[in-house]
């Protein structure tokens, strides 16, 4: 195996472990959505979205990688919350 195919099959791993956890967070999103729906509460939650960032920023440990970081998880709540919308509207 080359180099390149080595490093790409070292990726292909770590996606797969992203998307099980990925799998498990969404897993927790819909109990979230489920809660909402009961309590009538809207999908933003902006104060937390701020404390999820901020404790991201806070744990990565090569912080050259801390903004891509933050930019990672923006992106895992937009999906979070495009997810969220779509159990809700079932539900109407
Ligand atoms: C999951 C929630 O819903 C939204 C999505 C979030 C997330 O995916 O982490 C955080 C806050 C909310 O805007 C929540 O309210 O905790």
């Amino acid at each position: 195996m080359n180099e390149l195919e080595n490093l790409r099959e070292k990726i292909d791993t770590i996606d797969k472990e992203m998307i099980a956890l990925f799998e498990k967070r969404m897993d927790i999103v819909a109990d979230i959505a489920a809660y909402k729906i009961k309590n009538n509460l809207p999908v933003l939650n902006q104060n937390r979205e701020d404390i999820v960032v901020s404790k991201v920023k806070s744990t990565v440990k090569n912080k050259d990688y801390a903004d891509s970081a933050a930019d990672l998880i923006k992106d895992i709540m937009e999906i979070s919350k495009k997810f969220q919308q779509k159990l809700i509207s079932k539900q109407q």
